[in-house]
């Protein structure tokens, strides 16, 4: 993939640019598998023989889809002036830089970008002035107009069926009515606006988004079609970046739970529940448990759609499962956390329970890493890298974690030797 911003040295995101993408690929995959069958060797009594107490994985070709044009998500800071707005990123000098054209967004995403910037034209949307790039460079003092203006972000989500949700992260709502005034002439230029909203962040600080969102559409929810379910993605819920590569993520997940065949699941950071609502069968009872109210709700409305009974989402902190999980242990659990992993507690918990099988999605493969290292019990057989984020060093991988029988004596082993 080219690129003038990175060529230039305007925008650094994409880290791989450079490298060609079986390379990229290959390169991720050496990257976990050193992480985690390094890892395992490292907890494996010393002496013992590769094949005996080492970790090996067995790993599935990795997973990619497009290399370019796959974000299904834009986050675009907004700059410039009224008249001119910029949408893109700031510089190291707060100078707004135009990201329109990144090849990282589907044409259909970057067709949006022009329209909206004469939507910001026409409501008169000032841009919001984090600090002020010329008086930074010339050093001069001049009148203060940092933190001046209302419109911070612009931030569009694009269904596979090339439905949007559009979402104004604005300072204060001073520019509410004028919005809502010209929705009217943003429907005519984006017939497929399916939700739009105003979010209202007044902090000074490089914070995406605020608590409150006001919802300006009848829709409060973009459907996202994977895998023939209608996930439905409220404005501040999580979604998967690639909407493609996440579809193979759920269809592993799906094959792998099978395989096991457990009749219970939870499904621990479930978001807007792709990974239960894939993983639903008859005779199989899944809980899903997120912290975000919203995304439970938009879960559990979808698990109604479909009339999937003995799929049930509540809203709560996934660590807070710790005292269920000796009591109450499902036969598998998923886990899918943010890039911090799930943390020593959850994992020792699961590591203690009678859960047969755990399934760890993550998109941090270092705090995986440290993560298996507390639970020794649970040994990764089955793994899959699934190549989210062409062009960076980021990917998901998926590792299937099953019991060991002799979990009690290896452990006894590695004190032993310590
Ligand atoms: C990587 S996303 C995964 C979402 C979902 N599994 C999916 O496939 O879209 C992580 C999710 O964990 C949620 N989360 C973060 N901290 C949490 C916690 N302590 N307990 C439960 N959910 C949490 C976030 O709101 C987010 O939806």
């Amino acid at each position: 993939m080219q690129c003038p911003h990175f060529d230039a040295g305007r925008c650094h995101s994409c880290t791989l640019l450079g490298t060609p993408y079986a390379t990229q690929v290959s390169q991720k995959q050496r990257h976990v598998s050193r992480l985690l069958e390094g890892a395992g060797n490292a907890a494996a009594p010393s002496g013992s023989s590769p094949g005996s107490d080492a970790v090996r994985i067995d790993w599935s070709p990795p997973v990619t889809g497009p290399e370019s044009g796959f974000r299904n998500k834009a986050k675009m800071v907004v700059s410039g002036t009224v008249d001119e707005p910029v949408l893109g990123i700031l510089d190291e000098i707060g100078q707004g830089v135009d990201l329109t054209d990144c090849g990282l967004y589907p044409p259909a995403l970057q067709a949006t970008f022009s329209p909206l910037k004469g939507f910001i034209r026409r409501a008169r949307l000032e841009p919001y002035l984090v600090s002020e790039p010329e008086r930074a460079r010339s050093g001069k003092r001049r009148r203060d107009t940092a933190g001046r203006g209302e419109l911070k972000y612009v931030l569009v989500t694009i269904s596979p069926e090339a439905e949007l949700m559009v979402r104004f992260v604005m300072r204060s709502t001073e520019a509410l009515a004028r919005i809502r005034k010209h929705l009217p002439s943003l429907r005519s230029a984006l017939p497929n606006l399916a939700v739009a909203t105003v979010n209202v962040q007044p902090a000074h600080a490089a914070v995406l988004e605020g608590d409150r969102e006001i919802v300006l559409t009848d829709s409060e929810a973009l459907t996202m079609r994977v895998g023939g379910i209608p996930l439905a993605l409220r404005p501040q819920s999580f979604f998967q970046t690639n909407t493609p590569v996440a579809a193979r993520l759920y269809r592993q997940a799906r094959e792998w739970v099978d395989d096991v065949g457990p009749a219970s699941l939870w499904d621990l950071y479930c978001g807007v529940g792709g990974f239960a609502l894939h993983c639903a069968t008859p005779g199989r009872s899944i809980t899903g448990i997120e912290l975000s109210r919203e995304a439970v709700a938009a879960a559990t409305a979808t698990a109604n759609t479909l009339g999937l009974s003995d799929v049930r989402f509540e809203a709560g902190d996934a660590r807070d499962v710790v005292g269920r999980l000796a009591t109450d242990a499902p036969e598998m659990v998923i886990v899918n956390p943010p890039r911090r992993g799930i943390g020593a507690v959850l994992a020792r918990a699961l590591d203690r329970s009678t859960v047969g099988h755990v399934l760890y999605s993550s998109c941090n493969a270092t705090t995986l890493a440290a993560d298996l290292a507390h639970m020794p019990g649970l040994r990764p057989v089955r793994g899959v890298v699934l190549d989210m984020f062409p062009q960076t060093q980021h990917y998901e991988v998926l590792v299937l974690l099953r019991r060991e029988r002799s979990a009690r004596h290896r452990r006894g082993q590695v004190r032993a030797v310590r």
